[in-house]
């Protein structure tokens, strides 16, 4: 190890996603194979001792970059000096939640987080939430964190792009990586936006190598926007290993850079472009440059785009003035 090792804390570090994750970060796949890390891991009291198990086997796994694991059950110590925090852990609907109840108790833990995050983070701090309903809780997290720059929130929607990026990979008969500048617009749920009329397969455009549009509206956007509900339905748990994955993407991205001549999708605070009000979370394409995250600029967005990105970002601006009536932003 040459450089020293970079704090990366994990929140709901014993749930699926954290057991499929903090094997692939300790390994290496989060920053690098140059960068050492070390985990902090945060959980709730119920929890620590099922977190202090995953920390055994990790160190079982002889990671060469992994140059410790702590655990904690509070916020101010997991998130001291952290560089990079994924906030995983989240309170999931449960019979008889109303949206206005889930909104409310993930204020509970994201507003407490944000808290910790401005009390003691590193100042290069970058912030992926994969928690859900992820675009809100990162929103509730970055307003209560008014020292740290806003474009460090993060909401994760690259699930949806690999999702999106597979789906048209089977359609079309050609290999992922022959898929550029695909985007993802909006909240991480059904009402998301998945959008091929940028995208170019092997140097033609998407839309006209489909051509198919009843495929494109009837299968291909409710397949992408309804995979989660189609997961849990399936294997009675929501994605694990494919949201780990992509959470690693995102923020492998990030640090790393988008290659030339391609975009990915994030769901970045806001500016006010393509009409999406300044100060949500939303997901854009974006690029991503000496570890700064850019919407994609001077899109043309037609009229078929347009009405569903709309709708999309109405769902923010609800979920917004939800919290807000809430008192948690
Ligand atoms: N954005 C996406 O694409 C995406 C994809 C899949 C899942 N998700 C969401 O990710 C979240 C986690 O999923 P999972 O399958 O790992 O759930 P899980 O229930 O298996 O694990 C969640 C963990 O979070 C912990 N937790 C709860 N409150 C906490 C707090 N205040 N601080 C720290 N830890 C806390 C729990 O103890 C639990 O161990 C869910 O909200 C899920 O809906 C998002
Ligand atoms: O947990 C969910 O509701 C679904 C999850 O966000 C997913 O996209 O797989």
């Amino acid at each position: 190890m040459t450089q020293a090792p970079v704090n990366v804390t994990v929140t709901g570090a014993a749930g699926q996603i954290g057991y499929a994750l903090l094997f692939r970060i300790a390994s290496g796949q989060l920053l690098g194979p140059d960068t050492p890390v070390r985990l902090r891991l945060l959980e709730i009291p119920q929890a620590v001792k099922a977190a202090e198990g995953t920390a055994l086997e990790l160190e079982d796994g002889a990671f060469p970059l992994l140059a410790g694991t702590d655990i904690f059950d509070d916020a101010k110590q997991a998130f001291s000096g952290a560089n990079v925090a994924l906030l995983v852990g989240a309170r999931p609907r449960t019979k008889g939640m109303e949206r206005g109840d889930l909104l409310e108790a993930n204020g509970g833990i994201f507003k407490p987080q944000g808290e910790a995050i401005n009390a003691g983070a590193a100042d290069d701090i970058k912030v992926l939430v994969v928690g859900n309903p992820a675009n809100t809780n990162a929103l509730i997290a970055q307003a209560h964190a008014p020292d740290v720059p806003a474009d460090r929130f993060t909401a994760m929607t690259r699930l949806d792009h690999n999702r999106a990026l597979a789906q048209l990979s089977k359609k079309l008969g050609v290999p992922v990586s022959e898929i550029k500048k695909l985007a993802i617009w909006g909240n991480h749920s059904a009402t998301q936006y998945p959008d091929i009329f940028h995208a170019e397969v092997a140097g033609k455009n998407a839309a006209e190598a489909v051509n198919d549009e009843a495929w494109l509206s009837d299968t291909f956007i409710p397949t992408v926007a309804k995979r989660g509900a189609a997961i849990i339905e399936a294997r009675g748990a929501s994605s694990a290993a494919s949201a780990a994955s992509a959470a690693i993407d995102h923020v492998y991205t990030w640090v790393n850079g988008t290659p030339e001549g391609d975009w990915t999708s994030a769901a970045v605070v806001s500016d006010g472009s393509y009409g999406v009000p300044e100060g949500l979370i939303s997901s854009f394409p974006v690029t991503a440059r000496d570890g700064k995250y850019e919407i994609v600029q001077g899109l043309e967005i037609n009229e078929f785009s347009r009405t569903r990105i709309d709708a999309s970002v109405q769902e923010l601006i609800e979920e917004r003035d939800a919290v807000k009536k809430l008192g948690l932003i």
